[in-house]
């Protein structure tokens, strides 16, 4: 499904990622470690489309990652940084929008929007505007706007930023109901316990030298 082929990223001469070869099939599990600066990120933007390799090649589904296209788009929903929020929409209404663009009938968006800040423990916040949340909630908040989309593919960076170890248990429960339904999940992480409670494979990334 994701195919990487000793892919690399430099920028004037700069290496940002060192030849990076994986391979990620349906439903698997992925972590990409390794110290700061490693080029996880990196990796994972080249997965998503937002860099190009420098060398080798990154293809999704067999062919390159196309992120204008939007039947790529309908596979791949990503979180590489907060996305960004919408100022005077509620938690629910943004979530909910989200689920319309991708075509839901607008009672099934909000169900499924107000399930998806559930499971993620924001029921008590759905009407709080972005401003309102605190830096965890507003972690969960960007969460729940990347995973209340449908997906066969779910890219996030380090999805544990900021989370206490309650909500980092229950992003981990939603990730592992996602994989079971044959999703496919990566992620960057420098979380012990999510690789360990999700089962993940674990890619481990070289600094570039
Ligand atoms: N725009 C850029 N220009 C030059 N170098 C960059 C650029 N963006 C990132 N880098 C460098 O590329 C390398 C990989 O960065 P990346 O963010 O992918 O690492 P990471 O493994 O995700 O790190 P962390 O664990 O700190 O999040 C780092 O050395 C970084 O300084």
């Amino acid at each position: 499904m994701i195919d990487v082929t000793r892919a690399e990223v430099s920028i004037d001469g700069v290496g940002l990622l060192a030849p990076t070869s994986m391979s990620v099939g349906r439903g698997e599990i992925v972590a990409l470690r390794g110290p700061n600066g490693a080029g996880k990120t990196t990796a994972l933007r080249l997965i998503v489309g937002q860099t190009t390799p420098s060398a080798g090649t990154v293809t999704v589904s067999g062919r390159a990652p196309r992120p204008r296209d939007h039947d790529f788009r309908a596979q791949v929903a990503a979180m590489i940084g907060l996305p960004p929020f919408a100022r005077d929409l509620t938690l629910l209404e943004q979530a909910t929008l989200i689920g319309i663009t991708w075509g839901l009938p607008t009672d099934a968006a909000r169900s499924d929007a107000g399930e998806v800040l559930d499971e993620l423990g924001m029921s008590r916040l759905v009407d709080r505007f972005p401003h309102e949340l605190s830096s965890g909630q507003t972690q969960l908040a960007g969460l729940a706007l990347t995973l209340v989309r449908p997906a066969d593919i779910v890219v996030l960076d380090e999805p544990e930023q900021r989370l206490d170890d309650e909500r980092l248990g229950r992003v981990i429960s939603v990730l592992r109901q996602r994989a079971d339904a044959g999703g496919t999940v990566v992620f960057a992480t420098h979380s012990d316990r999510l690789v360990a409670d999700l089962g993940a494979r674990t890619v481990l990334l070289q600094e570039a030298a």
